[in-house]
C-alpha cells in the first residue's frame, strides 16, 4: 500500500515539479520517497522485533515528507488537498484520530519548516497538467485503500466465525461444549414437542474417574476422556449431538430416539468402551422426552437423576428415568465387561 500510495502521490508531485522547472536535487529526492523508501520501511519493518511500532514510525515520516512536499509545491491546491487527505485517511484507518493526530503533527511541523526555509513560496492554482498528473493518485490510492479494508473486514469475519465456532468446542476432546450441548437439548425439545416424534437424553460420568487420575496421573486422565469422546462419536447416530458437560460427565442429545432406542445406543457406548486402550467404565442415565417434561431443565434433571441411579446401583450400568408418576425408577442393564 506504500509503493502504491507514494508512487502515485510522486507522480502528482512531479507534475508540479515539472512545472516549476525544479533542480535535480529535488527529482533525486523525489524519486527516493516514492520508489525506495516504501521498500526501505517494508525492509526495516520486516526485520524487526517490534514490526508494529516500526509501521507507526514509518507512517509518521511518511506524513513528514508529505508535509515537505506540499511546501516544495508552494501549496499547489489539488495535489496539496490529496496529500492532506490521503496521508490522514490511510492514518485513521491505522490508529484512529489520535494516531492522525500524532502524523498530521509531524506533517505541519515538516510543512513549515520547509516553507520557512523555501521563504513562504504561495502558487495554489492548478494547472491542467498538474490535475493529469494528480489523476493517479485520486484513483489509485482510494481503491486500494477499500480493498485492503474488504479484505481485512473479510478476515474478521472469518475469524470471528472460527472463534464462535472454537467457544461451542470442549479443547480436549473436541466434541461439543455444555453450552452446545444446552442449546442442541432446547432444539430438540422443541422440535420434538412440534413434530410428536420422541427424543432422548443421555447422561453419562466415568466411574472413579478420580483413582484413575490419582493412581495413573492426569494425562492418563486426559486419555480416558478423550477415549470416551471417540467411543462416543462411534456409537451415536449422523443426527444425535454427543457433548461434553464438563469434568468427567458427558451427554448425548438423542433424535427421534424411544427409550428403546436410547438404551441400544447407552449399550453400544459401553461395548464401545470396552475396545479402548485403557480400560474404564461408565454409569449412564437415559431419559426420554416424555409428555410430563415441561423444560429442558426438567428434561436434564431426569437424565441426572437417573445416572444417580445407576451410580447408587453398584456404577458401570444404565438407568432409566421414568415419567411422574414414578419419578425415577432403575432400570439397569446387565454390566458389560
Ligand atoms: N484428567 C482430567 N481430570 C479431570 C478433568 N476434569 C475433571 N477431572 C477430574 O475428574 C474427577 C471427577 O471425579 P468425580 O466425578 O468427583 O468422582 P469419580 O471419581 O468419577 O467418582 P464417581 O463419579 O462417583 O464414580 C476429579 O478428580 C477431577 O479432578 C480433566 O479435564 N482431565
Amino acid at each position: 500500500m506504500r509503493l502504491l500510495g507514494l508512487g502515485a502521490g510522486c507522480v502528482a508531485v512531479g507534475g508540479v515539479l515539472y512545472q516549476q522547472h525544479a533542480a535535480w536535487p529535488w527529482w533525486a529526492l523525489l524519486a527516493f520517497d516514492g520508489y525506495v523508501w516504501p521498500f526501505i520501511a517494508y525492509l526495516v519493518a520486516r526485520h524487526s522485533r517490534n514490526p508494529i511500532q516500526v509501521e507507526r514510525r514509518s507512517l509518521v515520516a511518511d506524513s513528514m515528507a508529505g508535509g515537505m512536499w506540499i511546501a516544495v509545491m508552494q501549496l499547489n491546491l489539488l495535489p496539496t488537498v490529496l496529500l492532506a487527505v490521503m496521508l490522514s485517511a490511510d492514518k485513521v484507518g491505522v490508529g484512529g484520530w489520535r494516531f492522525l493526530a500524532r502524523t498530521a503533527t509531524g506533517q505541519l511541523i515538516a510543512f513549515c519548516v520547509t516553507w520557512t526555509l523555501l521563504g513562504f513560496p504561495f502558487r495554489p492554482e492548478t494547472s491542467t497538467l498538474t490535475i493529469l498528473f494528480s489523476i493517479p493518485f485520486m484513483v489509485l490510492y482510494p481503491m486500494g485503500l477499500s480493498t485492503v479494508a474488504y479484505a481485512l473486514g473479510r478476515k474478521v469475519v472469518r475469524q470471528n466465525r472460527e472463534l464462535e465456532r472454537l467457544s461451542r468446542l470442549d479443547a480436549l476432546t473436541g466434541l461439543p461444549n455444555r453450552r452446545q450441548l444446552e442449546e442442541a437439548a432446547s432444539t430438540e425439545f422443541s422440535r420434538a414437542r412440534r413434530t410428536q416424534r420422541g427424543a432422548a437424553l443421555l447422561v453419562l460420568d466415568i466411574d472413579h474417574f478420580k483413582q484413575i487420575n490419582d493412581g495413573f496421573g492426569h494425562p492418563i486422565g486426559d486419555l480416558v476422556l478423550k477415549q470416551l469422546a471417540a467411543a462416543l462419536q462411534a456409537s451415536v447416530r449422523r443426527i444425535d449431538t454427543p457433548g461434553r458437560f464438563g469434568g468427567d460427565e458427558f451427554g448425548v442429545v438423542l433424535t427421534e430416539a424411544t427409550l428403546a432406542e436410547a438404551a441400544d445406543i447407552a449399550q453400544r457406548i459401553r461395548e464401545n468402551i470396552l475396545r479402548a486402550a485403557v480400560r474404564f467404565t461408565v454409569s449412564i442415565g437415559v431419559a426420554e422426552l416424555d409428555p410430563d417434561i415441561e423444560s429442558v431443565g426438567e428434561w436434564v434433571r431426569r437424565a441426572d437423576q437417573a445416572l444417580y441411579i445407576a451410580k447408587r446401583e453398584g456404577r458401570n450400568r444404565v438407568a432409566h428415568s421414568r415419567p411422574a408418576d414414578a419419578p425415577v425408577t432403575s432400570a439397569t442393564e446387565a454390566s458389560v465387561g
